[in-house]
């Protein structure tokens, strides 16, 4: 058996917060392999990145996911219950309850309410002067994500669920107030969510045939029993709090246009070009820097022994960034996607694998499609200037984004 390379501090939780995205990659490239070992709070931890690791971390038959996420993310970011922990069939039955919204044209009809929410947007936008994108985009998901699902949202509200959603998704890396606010946020949006559920759920609310809300509120599992309601409000959170962070990547999208001019006038009115640019852009920008996983049962993988139970970490960010998969990958470069086939295992910045059978993002096709509708927007509807502003992405910090929030100014409507 090949010894696997080890991290020779103690613990490395510390350096994972301090070193961000580039933690497992920094270490695989020094270590010349793409597998090592560490200690992640107070853990043995095996490290993975590229695309035979993805392969074998989205195999079910070698990984569950029960006991795989710490707590403090559970507590804001996942919730307790929900499908991320959940493996076997338990995991396909609920999957397939999420599957189920996800249909062509209910994707379709979520870009639609985006869209329409971004163009009633932008005359607001022209008065201001200048705004930070990052600030205004997330409202708008959040009113557009809640119409869609079924779930009622006062205008009063809005500002208000937003900013706990956005709590909730900054909460797990968070250190002291910041994660204690996701915490609280969390709550919150489960007490509030339960309670949409239970009014669906006696008809005082009925939801939209389709929706998120009447999928989860309905869902039976195998034994014939509704979600308690608790674990129906931790999935429809599943639906709308990832949505809103879709704002991250709009404000990605907006910062790929900014540095890379040319491509404004490429994706103008040509859907092909606008999908390879979004998926640049999920692959490029950092988002969810590493998946967790533990052993199933013990197995030998490369010459490396993975003992049942072992906690594993799969690189995202570093597999997206894998010079073996994409040439140049510091480059950003969209059209590295045109006739693109696809592969599960290479582009994994919402995870890999199956979407049905392994615990690949359930939300990938709204992504792309929000992703797509923002991106024509800011190059057809509208035009608007960038002034100087600190835009630089510290890798360090997870999530990451640009310190403005991405400041645009002189907005005027084009069409
Ligand atoms: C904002 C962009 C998004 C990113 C970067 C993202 C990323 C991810 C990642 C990395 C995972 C975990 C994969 C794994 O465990 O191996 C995941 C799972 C999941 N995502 Fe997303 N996601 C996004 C948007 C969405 C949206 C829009 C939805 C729903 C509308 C959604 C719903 C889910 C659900 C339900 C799971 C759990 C799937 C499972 O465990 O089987 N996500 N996402």
């Amino acid at each position: 058996m090949a010894s696997m390379p080890a991290d020779r501090s103690p613990d490395s939780t510390l350096a994972l917060l301090r070193e961000g995205y580039r933690f497992i990659g920094d270490r695989c490239d020094r270590y010349g392999t793409d597998i090592f070992q560490t200690r992640l709070l107070l853990e043995p931890t095996i490290c993975l990145r590229g695309r035979p690791a993805a392969a074998i971390f989205y195999d079910p038959e070698r990984f569950v996911r029960a006991g795989a996420a710490p707590k403090r993310m559970q507590r804001t970011l996942t919730g307790v219950g929900g499908v991320q922990g959940l493996d076997g069939a338990a995991h396909h039955d609920r999957k397939a309850m999420f599957m189920s919204i996800m249909t062509p044209s209910a994707v379709r009809q979520l870009g639609q309410l985006f869209d329409d929410e971004w163009r009633a947007r932008v005359p607001a936008w022209e008065r201001a002067g200048r705004v930070v994108l990052h600030d205004e985009v997330a409202p708008l998901l959040t009113r557009a994500v809640c119409a869609w699902a079924g779930v009622p949202l006062a205008d009063t509200e809005v500002a208000r669920r937003t900013a706990v959603m956005r709590s909730m998704i900054e909460g797990p890396t968070a250190l002291g107030p910041r994660h204690w606010r996701g915490r609280v946020g969390r709550r919150r949006s489960e007490r509030w969510l339960g309670e949409v559920v239970e009014r669906a759920r006696v008809g005082v609310l009925p939801a939209p045939p389709g929706s998120a809300l009447g999928a989860i509120a309905e869902h039976r599992d195998g034994r014939g029993q509704l979600l308690p309601r608790r674990i129906a409000a931790v999935e429809l959170l599943n639906v709308l709090r990832p949505t809103v962070a879709v704002d991250r990547f709009v404000v990605f999208a907006a910062l790929a246009l900014h540095d890379h001019p040319q491509w404004r006038d490429q994706v103008r009115g040509d859907d092909d070009a606008t999908e390879c640019f979004v998926q640049e852009v999920r692959r490029y920008y950092p988002f969810f820097p590493v998946a967790a996983a533990r052993v199933r049962r013990s197995f030998d993988w490369q010459g490396h022994h993975f003992p049942q139970g072992r906690r594993v970490l799969l690189d995202l960010y570093g597999t997206n960034h894998h010079e073996a998969l994409w040439p140049e990958p510091e480059r950003f470069r969209p059209e590295r996607f045109a006739g693109w086939r696809g592969d599960p295992y290479a582009l994994v910045p919402q995870g890999g694998g199956e979407h049905l059978t392994g615990h690949r993002c359930a939300g990938e096709w709204i992504t792309i499609e929000l992703l797509k509708r923002a991106v024509t927007n800011l190059t057809t509807t509208m035009r608007y200037e960038v002034p100087p502003q600190d835009l630089a992405i510290d890798l360090r910090r997870m999530p990451a984004l640009p310190p403005s929030g991405l400041v645009i100014a002189d907005v005027r409507r084009t069409a």
